[in-house]
């Protein structure tokens, strides 16, 4: 790997991404790598659907996919979009906030308890285009509906009022997070239960994320690293204008932005080659 020119490390933690990468490498065949998708891999564009990864991500994850225990993409996208995005890496996808899930080349699996919500969520993303101003973007995701107030900041208060008194009277959950408002269904499932269950028995991971969902992700990482000193779990941030105070304050380490994180992780790959 070149010098430690990678990625900022907390005051409070004296860890730098070279140092961990090389604990990481010593124990690769223990390691998981999770990926948020959306302002981590992918830079964040004004057209949800025209986002792509960062190349050098893209390839430093296919590589890292034959070297690390397994790679897993966390994303409140839908698998299909995520497998479309990411090609033909063997990797598990979470969907959804782990709605859905897919592993490798196998089956999408929807999450049996949130189906009955699917013409609920169907008939809201309706109204929400009917309802809202036209400059907010809805987008529909079959079993949640996205919000987006990016081209129109000033409207991200009519987006809330609308969207909270939505999820009130139809029993759902919110999340907020970059310029959006998301409702999905009242059922146990986030970033931070997807982590929970996927690192109970790898002795390392990493999770990479940009935004305030990826908290949870960050404390499944923790408490796991808690009840076994002998995990090593490493949170990263990427940075951005919006949430990345908070994400890098919860972070081990910061990296400026998903290109820079794609250089990261390109030479990563390259290490344990
Ligand atoms: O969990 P993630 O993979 O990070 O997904 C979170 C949201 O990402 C997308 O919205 C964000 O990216 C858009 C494209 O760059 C951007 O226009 C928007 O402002 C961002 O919030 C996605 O469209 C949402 O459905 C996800 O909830």
């Amino acid at each position: 790997m070149r010098g430690s020119d990678h990625g900022h490390g907390r005051d409070d933690r004296p860890l730098n991404a070279e140092s961990a990468w090389r604990l990481t490498a010593d124990r690769a065949n223990e390691c998981v790598l999770f990926f948020d998708f959306d302002g981590t891999l992918a830079p964040v564009a004004d057209d949800p659907t025209a986002v792509r990864p960062v190349p050098r991500a893209l390839s430093a994850i296919d590589a890292l996919a034959r070297v690390v225990r397994r790679v897993a993409i966390v994303s409140a996208r839908p698998v299909d979009f995520l497998r479309d995005r990411l090609g033909a890496a063997d990797v598990d996808l979470y969907g959804l906030y782990g709605l859905e899930h897919s592993h490798g080349s196998g089956p999408t699996v929807t999450e049996p308890a949130a189906l009955p919500w699917v013409p609920a969520m169907a008939d809201l993303a309706d109204r929400a285009r009917a309802e809202l101003p036209a400059e907010i973007l809805v987008e529909y995701k079959r079993l949640s509906v996205a919000l987006h107030y990016r081209t129109a900041p000033e409207l991200a208060g009519e987006v809330e009022r609308w969207g909270n008194a939505e999820a009130e009277r139809l029993g759902l959950r919110t999340q907020t997070g970059r310029m959006v408002l998301e409702l999905k269904p009242p059922v146990d499932r986030d970033k931070g239960l997807v982590i929970g269950e996927a690192v109970a028995s790898a002795g390392c991971a990493w999770y990479f994320g940009d935004d305030v969902s990826d908290l949870k992700a960050f404390a499944a990482l923790r408490d796991r690293q808690e009840r076994d000193p002998s995990f090593f779990g490493v949170c990263v941030a990427v940075a951005n204008p919006e949430t990345g105070q908070a994400v890098a304050g919860a972070a081990d380490l910061t990296f400026d932005s998903p290109e820079a994180l794609g250089d990261f992780l390109d030479d990563a790959a390259a290490s344990v080659r």
